[in-house]
């Protein structure tokens, strides 16, 4: 393993900002024993990626939230439709006092969904979680905002940056001093080389390479397994080796 990182034991995703030998979370952490419960928005594949994860974590999902109407994700965990559901849920809670958590089961390229829902999720009170696998490396001095992801087998390097909302998916690697904005999706097994720039919302696909010091505009994408070697202009999407643009702004 490289110096300067660590297997992340369990539940220390919750240790906050300056902590020594830890990674940082933006603003203020919450502390695990008030974070027993959380309710995961969206009901498909990703929902069960952080359920499996939270209860690694000891954590529990009593409910999972979906604008659409879908089928119950899960036994026995009660499933809600929409922000409105969500609000006669919880006054329906015997001690409405303690809210849950959240954690946003959104993955694909929904950046911007992400942050919205992440918005009135806040409106409501409810605390962001922010999850990092036990088996994800991250570096002493890289920071995490509240309520980003990273999943199994991640890798996030020193002085890098994640934004808020976003999700370092499985096997994903984020080098050296990168910037990631919020909504950001990096994809499974995707790779970010050093002093990378990504804007707010952009989705890398799985297994895409992006090469030094390259600045992808905020809500472009980049295709799965695409290897980056300039800049990708805002709203853009990208394929291919060399990527090149699929289809512009
Ligand atoms: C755990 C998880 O699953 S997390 C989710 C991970 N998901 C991903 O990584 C998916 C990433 N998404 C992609 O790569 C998509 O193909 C996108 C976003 C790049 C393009 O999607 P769409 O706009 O729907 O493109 P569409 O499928 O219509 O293809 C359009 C053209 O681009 C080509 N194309 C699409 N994706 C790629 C790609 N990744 N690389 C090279 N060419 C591609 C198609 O072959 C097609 O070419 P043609 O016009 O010559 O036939």
């Amino acid at each position: 393993m490289a110096s300067g990182f660590f297997i992340l034991p369990q539940l220390s995703f919750q240790l906050v900002q300056g902590h020594t030998g830890c990674y940082r979370i933006q603003e203020n952490g919450q502390h695990a024993d008030q974070m027993t419960e959380v309710v995961l928005w969206g009901g498909t594949g990703h929902s069960r990626v952080l359920r499996e994860l939270l209860s690694h974590l000891g954590m529990v999902v009593p409910a999972v939230i979906d604008n659409r109407e879908i089928e119950a994700p899960f036994a026995g965990v009660e499933t809600i439709r929409g922000i409105e559901g969500l609000k006669a849920w919880l006054d329906r809670r015997a001690d409405g006092s303690i809210k849950p958590s959240y954690a946003l089961a959104i993955g694909g390229g929904y950046g911007r969904d992400r942050l919205a829902i992440a918005n009135d999720l806040d409106d409501l009170g409810l605390p962001p979680i922010t999850l990092v696998h036990p088996t994800a490396m991250v570096a002493s001095d890289a920071v995490l905002a509240l309520g980003s992801q990273v999943l199994i087998g991640a890798t996030v390097a020193t002085c890098v940056r994640v934004g808020r909302c976003s999700i370092i998916n499985s096997r994903a690697s984020v080098d050296h001093d990168c910037v990631i904005g919020d909504g950001v999706h990096i994809g499974p097994g995707a790779t970010l080389c050093g002093q990378i720039e990504v804007g707010d919302g952009v989705f890398v696909g799985a297994g895409a390479t992006v090469l030094p010091r390259i600045k992808i505009g905020p809500d472009s994408t980049v295709g799965a397994g695409a290897v980056v070697i300039k800049d990708v202009p805002a709203g853009s999407t990208v394929v291919g080796v060399p990527a090149r643009l699929q289809k512009a702004q």
